[in-house]
């Protein structure tokens, strides 16, 4: 059988626009829906959970179908991108009217307007107000490697060189939605370790030489000099970001700020391990609540939460920017009403980059425009707030709010307060901006008064008060007249004013000049007021696309406001210090706390968190280590990470948790707990702990600040604790960074004499009655034991094996006291396995031969000879039941 016959035009177009996609799920639209067919339409099927039907046949085969209408899309497209597809929107070009024009069976011209991928989405519906949505791009040339990121929805481009090794932790750093990778090329797993899409693009698409003539197209300049000098592969890698766009959204370009470029070492390094350690933006369960970002946000705009979480993930280095930060937040800790007043109009401020963005795509609606407009006249507002502040940040950014007056009015008094989602729809320009907006308006919707009024004009004119004006499809409006009256119409003077159109067994109508030209504006009314609206939709676009980079300047500073206050409130709030920074290598924090610890136990049980100083000032290039020993459960894993968190959190330019903090730079922050599984990664745990390990003490330079909560604990004993020994003295006398160490392995404090800069602590505990009672505060010097039998019984463990463990550690204890610790002859003397282990409470059995004796004595009956006897008896009972 010939299939090509069976193949209709419309099916033969479908066919060659998928074949242009294979890779994405092909919208097809038709009319009000878009249409899925064959296996995209199964599969969209399934992710949507929509109804799977069936539209002719096709190789003798039925036609999968499935559609989702116009409206609705965004949703479905959300849907859709969330479980990993991609989608081709495929619109109709032109009417089903035009396309007949072009003969009778013409189909409908249809093209792929846009590719939606993870990492190029506009949408607000379909974004995170509040993050980030990054598209990054990594690329080799001859070893030397770069990574690109930008965010389409706002515009922001950066770009830094990106040694292999420094693959996984930037991206853990920006959490890319999709990362772009030269087909064949290596990273395949670290990006899909971050999480991230993988999209192979043709090596083409990195080719430095076409990535630079991309630029310079795009920034319209003739050389890219004046944005710094980049690396080759940092042209190629964001070259093929710009490829990409343009391929995704085929052709148009939406506003890409100059590419920023970032320097290494401009952020501390922070890998992906110690960003889940420290539970930087999401908690170890993986949820964005119970992590430090959402702890310290404070922030009320979009904006300025995604700049928050910018400033978290990869803290400065920078002692000048990092103290013009801190100023900011110090002049709001003093001038708190100024905050709330701030705080307030920043509430009303809308997202201007992202709106900025759909404007140059051309996606963009009426709403678009008003937070454009309304962002611009928040700035103003706010900008005139800050007069006379004398604080070098605030005067910067009050010099970008203020200055965009010119725009602003414009938007003013051409839209209305709140108009339509929708361009055409109409109704978003206000009255009064164009002349013959308001005339086209002014007949769309009062078209029937201005017929009435002319009706009463014709009556009076003719002197026939029967005379009607009617509508209908055939005619459309005409004058109509009874015939009684038709002679007088067919003759002058009428005549000549009413043009007949037609004659029926009662009535006569006619037509006037007047008449239809008002017909024809009616009827053209409605479609002129939309063209009208858009045209002044398109030059307020234009103007607003043109004023782009004033536009992302003030959308910037808004948000610097917005976190510069949101800091200070959460300063006052926490009563949190400014730490003192400088290029030393201080570590001092007095009465430090856990901002998320210290946040759960006030919910959770109103408790007091106990604050804790930290020690860890080193002396010019030497290490300084604090060895760290306390039974489990007594707040070591906290007191490390509450001072790691601290460092960062003065980095990004925050205040900090604690009554005094002063901290020499840091730029690289490791953190490792042992033992942790990472059963995902199919790696075994002790593995996974030696692995990280290791690249910390290959790593690690002397401004690091490391910490390393029992590693070692994933083998053996005595593997764990030689590795342990062996890790410090590294971390000492190569490294020679700032560190601290928590281990169970007392035998390390001895180190603490003989190794220089390393010196011991302990988070005490109070032993009450057998039980042990946490205290939560670290003092110098080293755990005289671990209580680990104590935690046990804490946690519930049934309490024969609890005394059981006393017995056990008794005599290990006593065993290496006398014998010197050679374990293995103490484990042999232990009487392990001789007894059974004493059950405490006895199973519920029958009661015991003296239990029914002593229930059935009658004391009051007993002679004393009696009672003397029955001891006797108890006793012989007694021993005769062990
Ligand atoms: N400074 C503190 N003040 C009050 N409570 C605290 C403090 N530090 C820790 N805690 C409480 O103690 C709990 C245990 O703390 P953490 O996990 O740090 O102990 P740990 O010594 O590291 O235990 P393990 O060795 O078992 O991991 C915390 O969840 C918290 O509720």
């Amino acid at each position: 059988m010939s299939t090509a016959s069976t193949v209709t035009p419309m099916m033969a177009q479908y066919l060659e626009i998928k074949a242009q996609h294979p890779e994405a799920l092909l919208f097809y639209r038709m009319g009000d829906f878009y249409e899925l067919f064959f296996d995209d339409a199964v599969a969209a099927a399934a992710a949507l959970d929509i109804a799977l039907t069936k539209r002719g046949k096709h190789e003798g085969e039925d036609i999968a179908m499935c559609g989702v209408p116009h409206h609705a899309a965004e949703n479905y497209l959300l849907t859709l991108i969330r479980k990993g597809f991609r989608v081709a929107v495929c619109e109709q070009m032109e009417s089903p009217a035009e396309a007949k024009k072009r003969g009778y069976k013409a189909v409908v011209r249809r093209e792929v307007v846009r590719l939606v991928t993870p990492g190029t989405l506009t949408e607000d519906t379909l974004l995170d107000a509040r993050r980030n949505n990054y598209l990054a791009a990594r690329a080799e040339i001859r070893g030397e490697g770069a990574l690109a990121w930008l965010d389409i929805s706002t515009g922001e481009f950066h770009v830094s060189p990106c040694p292999a090794v420094m693959f996984g932790p930037t991206l853990a750093r920006i959490a890319p939605r999709e990362v772009l990778i030269a087909e064949g090329a290596n990273g395949f797993d670290v990006i899909a370790e971050a999480g991230a899409t993988v999209t192979p693009l043709a090596a083409s698409s990195f080719d430095s030489q076409s990535a630079t003539q991309r630029l310079l197209k795009l920034y319209n300049t003739g050389s890219l000099d004046g944005f710094g000098q980049f690396e080759r592969a940092e042209i190629a890698a964001m070259g093929a970001l710009v490829d990409y766009i343009d391929m995704t959204q085929k052709g148009r370009l939406p506003l890409i700020r100059p590419p920023i470029r970032e320097v290494q070492g401009s952020a501390v390094e922070i890998d992906a391990a110690t960003r889940r350690n420290l539970e930087l933006t999401h908690s170890l369960a993986g949820s964005r609540a119970g992590g430090l970002l959402a702890a310290i946000d404070r922030t009320v705009t979009g904006p300025g939460a995604r700049l928050l979480e910018r400033r978290l993930t990869a803290p400065s280095t920078d002692l000048t920017l990092i103290a013009r930060w801190h100023d900011g937040v110090e002049h709001f800790t003093h001038h708190r009403s100024l905050a709330r007043d701030l705080r307030d109009a920043l509430r009303a401020a809308p997202d201007m980059d992202r709106a900025l963005t759909r404007l140059s795509l051309d996606r963009g609606g009426p709403r678009d425009l008003t937070n454009i407009r309304d962002g611009l006249s928040a700035a103003s507002k706010l900008a005139a707030h800050l007069d006379g502040s004398d604080v070098a940040l605030l005067e910067d950014i009050a010099a970008d709010l203020q200055g965009h007056d010119a725009l602003a009015n414009l938007l003013q008094s051409s839209l209305v307060a709140e108009p339509p989602l929708l361009a055409r729809d109409g109704g978003f320009v206000a009255e009064g901006v164009e002349v013959d907006l308001d005339e086209a308006r002014t007949l769309r919707d009062e078209g029937r008064s201005i017929i009435a009024a002319m009706q009463t004009e014709f009556a009076e004119l003719t002197g026939i008060n029967a005379l009607k004006i009617k509508h209908n499809n055939v005619l459309g409006y005409f004058v109509e007249v009874t015939a009684t009256h038709a002679d007088k119409m067919l003759s002058p003077p009428h005549s000549e004013t009413f043009i007949h159109r037609q004659t029926t067994a009662n009535a006569v109508r006619f037509t006037t000049v007047e008449l239809s030209e008002m017909e024809t504006k009616i009827l053209n009314a409605g479609a002129r007021a939309q063209e009208l609206e858009l045209a002044v939709f398109a030059r307020l676009r234009e103007a607003i696309v043109d004023y782009g980079q004033q536009i992302n300047q003030a959308a910037r500073a808004l948000a610097q406001l917005d976190v510069t206050t949101a800091l200070a409130e959460l300063a006052v709030e926490g009563d949190w210090v400014r730490p003192r920074l400088d290029a030393s290598r201080a570590f001092a924090v007095e009465a430090g706390r856990h901002p998320v610890v210290e946040q759960a136990l006030r919910r959770q049980s109103g408790a007091q968190f106990i604050p804790n100083d930290c020690d860890l000032t080193a002396e010019d290039e030497a290490a300084r280590i604090v060895l760290l020993t306390g039974p489990n459960m007594a707040g070591k894993s906290t007191w490390l990470r509450q001072n790691a968190v601290i460092a960062l959190l003065a980095q990004m330019g925050a205040f900090v948790p604690a009554t005094s903090a002063h901290i020499g730079l840091v730029d690289q922050v490791f953190s490792r707990v042992g033992a942790a599984d990472d059963l995902a990664r199919g790696r075994s745990t002790f593995m996974v702990e030696m692995v990280e390990t290791a690249a910390i003490l290959n790593q690690a330079g002397s401004r690091a600040l490391v910490i390393l909560d029992e590693i070692g604990r994933g083998t053996a004993t005595y593997d764990g604790l030689s590795i342990a020994w062996a890790t410090l003295e590294h971390l000492q006398s190569v490294n020679g960074c700032r560190a601290l160490f928590a281990t169970h392995y007392h035998e390390l404090t001895a180190l603490a004499g003989s190794l220089e800069g390393v010196s011991n602590a302990t988070v005490a505990v109070r032993e009450w009655e057998g039980d042990v009672i946490f205290l939560h505060e670290v003092r110098e010097g080293a755990a005289d034991r671990s209580y680990g039998v104590q935690v046990a019984k804490l946690a519930g463990l049934p309490p024969s094996v609890v005394e059981r463990a006393r017995v056990v550690l008794e005599a290990l204890e006593e065993g290496e006291r006398e014998k010197g610790g050679k374990s293995r002859t103490l484990i042999d003397d232990l009487p392990l396995f001789s007894v059974a282990p004493t059950p405490v409470s006895k199973p519920m059995s029958q009661p015991s031969a003296v239990d029914a004796a002593l229930s059935e004595i009658l004391p009051d009956t007993l002679t004393p000879k009696d009672a003397l006897n029955l001891i006797y008896e108890l006793k012989d009972l007694a021993q005769n039941a062990q």
